[in-house]
Protein backbone atom coordinates (compact mmCIF):
# COMPACT_ATOMS: atom_id res chain seq x y z
CA UNK A 1 0.00 0.00 0.00
CA UNK A 2 1.16 3.69 -0.61
CA UNK A 3 0.96 6.86 1.63
CA UNK A 4 0.78 9.82 -0.52
CA UNK A 5 1.48 12.90 1.36
CA UNK A 6 0.64 16.41 1.22
CA UNK A 7 1.76 18.80 3.28
CA UNK A 8 0.53 22.69 2.99
CA UNK A 9 0.92 25.29 5.61
CA UNK A 10 -2.41 24.84 7.04
CA UNK A 11 -2.99 20.92 6.41
CA UNK A 12 -1.31 17.63 6.10
CA UNK A 13 -3.61 15.21 3.91
CA UNK A 14 -2.26 11.60 3.86
CA UNK A 15 -4.09 9.36 0.88
CA UNK A 16 -3.89 5.68 1.19
CA UNK A 17 -3.93 3.63 -1.84
CA UNK A 18 -3.91 -0.20 -2.36
CA UNK A 19 -1.87 -0.74 -5.66
CA UNK A 20 -3.65 1.36 -8.26
CA UNK A 21 -6.70 1.53 -5.89
CA UNK A 22 -7.70 4.91 -4.65
CA UNK A 23 -8.32 4.26 -0.30
CA UNK A 24 -8.86 6.82 1.88
CA UNK A 25 -7.92 10.24 3.23
CA UNK A 26 -6.67 11.40 6.47
CA UNK A 27 -6.08 14.74 7.31
CA UNK A 28 -4.69 17.11 10.16
CA UNK A 29 -3.29 20.13 10.76
CA UNK A 30 0.32 21.04 9.90
CA UNK A 31 2.47 20.47 13.11
CA UNK A 32 6.07 20.45 12.36
CA UNK A 33 6.59 19.41 16.17
CA UNK A 34 4.32 16.22 15.67
CA UNK A 35 6.61 13.01 16.06
CA UNK A 36 6.40 9.85 14.12
CA UNK A 37 4.65 8.30 17.03
CA UNK A 38 2.09 10.59 16.48
CA UNK A 39 1.26 10.32 13.19
CA UNK A 40 1.32 6.30 13.90
CA UNK A 41 -1.30 6.23 16.30
CA UNK A 42 -3.66 8.82 14.41
CA UNK A 43 -3.23 6.53 10.97
CA UNK A 44 -3.27 3.28 12.67
CA UNK A 45 -6.52 4.26 14.81
CA UNK A 46 -8.04 5.86 11.48
CA UNK A 47 -7.62 3.00 9.55
CA UNK A 48 -9.02 0.70 11.94
CA UNK A 49 -12.23 2.51 12.08
CA UNK A 50 -12.43 2.70 7.71
CA UNK A 51 -11.31 -0.96 8.23
CA UNK A 52 -8.77 -0.72 6.34
CA UNK A 53 -5.81 -2.86 7.34
CA UNK A 54 -2.82 -1.16 8.07
CA UNK A 55 0.40 -2.49 5.24
CA UNK A 56 1.89 0.94 3.69
CA UNK A 57 5.63 0.03 2.36
CA UNK A 58 5.77 2.84 0.08
CA UNK A 59 5.88 6.59 1.00
CA UNK A 60 5.64 9.89 -1.02
CA UNK A 61 5.90 13.14 0.75
CA UNK A 62 5.47 16.40 -0.50
CA UNK A 63 5.74 19.52 1.55
CA UNK A 64 5.54 23.38 1.72
CA UNK A 65 6.85 23.42 4.84
CA UNK A 66 10.64 21.83 5.34
CA UNK A 67 11.12 20.89 9.25
CA UNK A 68 7.94 18.56 8.65
CA UNK A 69 10.12 15.59 6.54
CA UNK A 70 12.56 14.82 9.22
CA UNK A 71 9.77 13.64 11.72
CA UNK A 72 7.60 11.85 8.54
CA UNK A 73 10.95 10.08 7.06
CA UNK A 74 10.99 8.60 10.51
CA UNK A 75 7.87 7.35 10.28
CA UNK A 76 8.00 6.04 7.28
CA UNK A 77 11.36 3.98 8.37
CA UNK A 78 10.37 3.32 12.03
CA UNK A 79 6.90 2.02 10.92
CA UNK A 80 6.63 1.18 7.07
CA UNK A 81 10.32 0.18 6.83
CA UNK A 82 10.58 1.79 3.97
CA UNK A 83 12.74 4.98 2.46
CA UNK A 84 10.32 7.68 1.39
CA UNK A 85 10.12 9.87 -1.99
CA UNK A 86 10.43 13.21 -1.20
CA UNK A 87 9.22 15.66 -3.90
CA UNK A 88 12.04 18.34 -4.68
CA UNK A 89 14.99 16.13 -3.34
CA UNK A 90 17.54 14.89 -5.87
CA UNK A 91 16.05 11.64 -4.96
CA UNK A 92 12.55 12.00 -6.39
CA UNK A 93 12.64 12.29 -9.73
CA UNK A 94 10.04 14.37 -11.61
CA UNK A 95 8.55 13.64 -15.65
CA UNK A 96 9.45 16.77 -16.74
CA UNK A 97 12.19 19.35 -14.85
CA UNK A 98 10.50 22.93 -14.60
CA UNK A 99 11.65 25.89 -16.41
CA UNK A 100 12.04 28.84 -13.59
CA UNK A 101 14.92 31.28 -13.36
CA UNK A 102 18.21 29.54 -11.95
CA UNK A 103 18.25 29.11 -8.77
CA UNK A 104 14.40 29.48 -7.75
CA UNK A 105 13.31 26.51 -5.64
CA UNK A 106 9.36 25.82 -6.70
CA UNK A 107 6.91 24.66 -4.17
CA UNK A 108 6.70 20.78 -4.17
CA UNK A 109 2.89 20.88 -4.00
CA UNK A 110 3.33 23.28 -7.58
CA UNK A 111 5.16 20.91 -9.35
CA UNK A 112 2.62 17.91 -8.09
CA UNK A 113 -0.08 20.05 -9.29
CA UNK A 114 1.66 20.27 -12.75
CA UNK A 115 2.26 16.22 -13.03
CA UNK A 116 -1.18 15.44 -11.81
CA UNK A 117 -2.80 18.38 -13.99
CA UNK A 118 -0.55 17.36 -17.03
CA UNK A 119 -1.80 13.48 -16.93
CA UNK A 120 -5.29 14.53 -15.85
CA UNK A 121 -5.80 17.69 -19.11
CA UNK A 122 -2.81 17.39 -21.03
CA UNK A 123 -0.51 20.78 -21.13
CA UNK A 124 -1.03 24.77 -21.43
CA UNK A 125 -3.21 24.74 -18.10
CA UNK A 126 -3.30 27.31 -15.57
CA UNK A 127 -3.66 25.04 -12.24
CA UNK A 128 -5.65 27.87 -9.22
CA UNK A 129 -5.20 26.10 -6.19
CA UNK A 130 -6.54 27.74 -2.75
CA UNK A 131 -4.72 27.04 0.05
CA UNK A 132 -2.66 28.96 2.40
CA UNK A 133 -1.45 30.84 -0.24
CA UNK A 134 -3.56 31.21 -3.55
CA UNK A 135 -1.01 29.89 -6.35
CA UNK A 136 -1.56 29.63 -9.94
CA UNK A 137 0.63 26.99 -11.74
CA UNK A 138 1.55 27.81 -15.11
CA UNK A 139 1.66 24.09 -17.55
CA UNK A 140 3.48 24.20 -20.74
CA UNK A 141 2.50 21.84 -23.80
CA UNK A 142 5.15 18.89 -22.81
CA UNK A 143 3.62 19.28 -18.92
CA UNK A 144 6.77 21.35 -17.39
CA UNK A 145 6.03 24.00 -14.52
CA UNK A 146 6.75 27.00 -16.32
CA UNK A 147 6.01 29.81 -13.17
CA UNK A 148 2.77 31.09 -12.42
CA UNK A 149 1.20 33.62 -9.22
CA UNK A 150 1.84 33.35 -5.63
CA UNK A 151 -1.16 35.72 -4.26
CA UNK A 152 -2.77 35.91 -0.06
CA UNK A 153 -4.88 33.18 0.50
CA UNK A 154 -8.56 33.65 1.47
CA UNK A 155 -8.42 32.74 5.15
CA UNK A 156 -4.80 34.51 5.35
CA UNK A 157 -6.54 37.80 3.65
CA UNK A 158 -9.19 37.68 6.64
CA UNK A 159 -6.89 36.86 9.18
CA UNK A 160 -4.95 40.09 8.78
CA UNK A 161 -7.82 42.39 8.64
CA UNK A 162 -8.78 41.24 12.11
CA UNK A 163 -5.04 40.62 13.47
CA UNK A 164 -4.31 44.32 12.20
CA UNK A 165 -7.49 46.73 12.43
CA UNK A 166 -8.67 46.26 16.31
CA UNK A 167 -12.75 46.58 14.85
CA UNK A 168 -12.90 44.17 12.69
CA UNK A 169 -13.87 40.41 14.16
CA UNK A 170 -12.92 37.25 13.07
CA UNK A 171 -15.38 35.86 9.79
CA UNK A 172 -15.51 33.24 7.64
CA UNK A 173 -15.16 33.47 4.05
CA UNK A 174 -18.85 32.96 2.13
CA UNK A 175 -20.30 34.53 -0.98
CA UNK A 176 -22.16 37.48 0.34
CA UNK A 177 -26.19 37.96 -1.22
CA UNK A 178 -25.26 41.49 -2.04
CA UNK A 179 -21.71 43.54 -2.62
CA UNK A 180 -23.01 46.78 -1.00
CA UNK A 181 -22.50 45.59 2.92
CA UNK A 182 -24.94 47.39 5.44
CA UNK A 183 -22.86 45.96 8.39
CA UNK A 184 -18.98 45.25 9.20
CA UNK A 185 -19.15 41.26 8.83
CA UNK A 186 -21.02 41.61 5.81
CA UNK A 187 -18.57 44.51 4.52
CA UNK A 188 -15.49 42.09 4.92
CA UNK A 189 -17.05 39.26 3.41
CA UNK A 190 -17.63 41.28 0.27
CA UNK A 191 -14.59 42.88 -0.09
CA UNK A 192 -12.70 39.16 0.22
CA UNK A 193 -15.37 36.91 -1.63
CA UNK A 194 -15.48 39.36 -4.53
CA UNK A 195 -11.92 40.52 -4.65
CA UNK A 196 -11.00 37.02 -5.31
CA UNK A 197 -13.49 37.13 -7.74
CA UNK A 198 -12.14 38.94 -9.47
CA UNK A 199 -8.12 38.41 -8.34
CA UNK A 200 -8.83 34.96 -10.19
CA UNK A 201 -10.50 36.63 -13.08
CA UNK A 202 -7.68 39.18 -13.90
CA UNK A 203 -4.81 37.04 -13.29
CA UNK A 204 -5.98 34.44 -15.66
CA UNK A 205 -6.95 36.45 -18.12
CA UNK A 206 -3.11 38.40 -18.06
CA UNK A 207 -1.84 35.14 -17.94
CA UNK A 208 -3.69 33.75 -20.95
CA UNK A 209 -3.17 37.16 -23.06
CA UNK A 210 0.41 36.47 -21.89
CA UNK A 211 0.97 32.38 -23.19
CA UNK A 212 -0.27 33.59 -26.51
CA UNK A 213 -1.90 29.75 -26.85
CA UNK A 214 -5.74 28.54 -25.69
CA UNK A 215 -5.46 27.67 -21.94
CA UNK A 216 -7.35 25.57 -19.72
CA UNK A 217 -8.15 26.74 -16.09
CA UNK A 218 -8.28 23.89 -13.80
CA UNK A 219 -9.01 24.91 -9.90
CA UNK A 220 -8.22 22.33 -6.66
CA UNK A 221 -8.19 23.41 -2.64
CA UNK A 222 -11.26 23.21 -0.74
CA UNK A 223 -12.03 27.11 -1.18
CA UNK A 224 -12.24 26.64 -4.75
CA UNK A 225 -16.13 25.91 -5.29
CA UNK A 226 -17.17 28.75 -3.58
CA UNK A 227 -15.82 31.43 -6.03
CA UNK A 228 -16.70 29.60 -8.71
CA UNK A 229 -20.08 29.51 -7.76
CA UNK A 230 -22.49 30.80 -11.21
CA UNK A 231 -19.32 32.31 -12.61
CA UNK A 232 -17.17 30.77 -15.32
CA UNK A 233 -14.03 31.21 -13.49
CA UNK A 234 -12.23 27.90 -14.52
CA UNK A 235 -13.24 25.15 -17.20
CA UNK A 236 -12.78 22.23 -14.59
CA UNK A 237 -12.92 22.01 -10.42
CA UNK A 238 -10.77 19.08 -9.29
CA UNK A 239 -10.58 18.47 -5.79
CA UNK A 240 -7.71 16.09 -5.78
CA UNK A 241 -5.57 16.92 -8.63
CA UNK A 242 -2.34 17.28 -5.66
CA UNK A 243 -3.45 13.81 -4.29
CA UNK A 244 -3.69 12.63 -8.00
CA UNK A 245 -0.10 13.99 -8.92
CA UNK A 246 1.61 12.40 -6.15
CA UNK A 247 0.77 9.12 -7.57
CA UNK A 248 2.02 10.26 -10.87
CA UNK A 249 5.07 11.03 -9.76
CA UNK A 250 5.41 7.68 -7.43
CA UNK A 251 4.67 5.66 -10.44
CA UNK A 252 7.19 7.82 -12.61
CA UNK A 253 9.63 6.94 -10.16
CA UNK A 254 9.16 3.29 -9.95
CA UNK A 255 8.87 3.03 -13.81
CA UNK A 256 12.30 4.36 -14.01
CA UNK A 257 13.43 2.15 -11.52
CA UNK A 258 14.62 4.67 -8.87
CA UNK A 259 14.57 2.30 -5.67
N1 LIG B 1 -14.18 23.44 2.29
C1 LIG B 1 -13.64 24.45 2.98
N2 LIG B 1 -14.42 25.45 3.47
C2 LIG B 1 -13.90 26.48 4.16
N3 LIG B 1 -12.59 26.63 4.39
C3 LIG B 1 -11.77 25.69 3.92
C4 LIG B 1 -12.23 24.55 3.18
N4 LIG B 1 -11.16 23.80 2.84
C5 LIG B 1 -10.08 24.44 3.32
N5 LIG B 1 -10.43 25.56 3.97
C6 LIG B 1 -9.56 26.54 4.59
O1 LIG B 1 -8.72 27.03 3.58
C7 LIG B 1 -7.42 27.32 4.11
C8 LIG B 1 -6.40 26.59 3.30
O2 LIG B 1 -6.51 25.21 3.62
P1 LIG B 1 -5.70 24.12 2.81
O3 LIG B 1 -6.26 24.03 1.43
O4 LIG B 1 -5.70 22.86 3.59
O5 LIG B 1 -4.27 24.82 2.78
P2 LIG B 1 -2.78 24.26 2.66
O6 LIG B 1 -2.79 23.29 1.50
O7 LIG B 1 -1.96 25.47 2.41
O8 LIG B 1 -2.46 23.59 3.96
C9 LIG B 1 -7.44 26.92 5.55
O9 LIG B 1 -7.66 28.07 6.32
C10 LIG B 1 -8.63 25.95 5.64
O10 LIG B 1 -9.19 25.92 6.92
C1 LIG C 1 3.41 29.31 -2.49
C2 LIG C 1 3.34 28.31 -1.35
C3 LIG C 1 3.57 29.02 -0.03
C4 LIG C 1 1.94 27.67 -1.33
O1 LIG C 1 1.84 26.82 -0.22
P1 LIG C 1 0.44 26.34 0.42
O2 LIG C 1 -0.54 27.45 0.31
O3 LIG C 1 -0.03 25.15 -0.41
O4 LIG C 1 0.75 25.92 1.80
C5 LIG C 1 4.38 27.15 -1.59
O5 LIG C 1 4.18 26.59 -2.85
C6 LIG C 1 5.81 27.63 -1.46
O6 LIG C 1 6.31 27.78 -0.37
N1 LIG C 1 6.46 27.86 -2.61
C7 LIG C 1 7.87 28.26 -2.71
C8 LIG C 1 8.09 29.37 -3.69
C9 LIG C 1 7.62 29.05 -5.10
O7 LIG C 1 6.83 28.15 -5.35
O8 LIG C 1 8.09 29.77 -6.02
K1 LIG D 1 -1.53 26.75 -2.67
Amino acid sequence: MLLAIDCGNTNTVFSIWDGERFLCTLRTSTEHQRTADQYYVWISTLLEHHEIPLDINAVIISTTVPRVVFNLRVLADRYFNCRPYVVGKAECLLPTQPRVDEGTVVGPDRLVNAAGGFDRYGGDLIIVDFGTATTFDVVAEDGAYVGGIIAPGVNLSLQALHEMAAALPHVDVTKPQKVIGTNTVACMQSGVFWGYVGLVREITQRIKAEYERPMKVISTGGLAPLFGQGDTLYDEFDEFLTIHGLRIIYDYNREQGNA
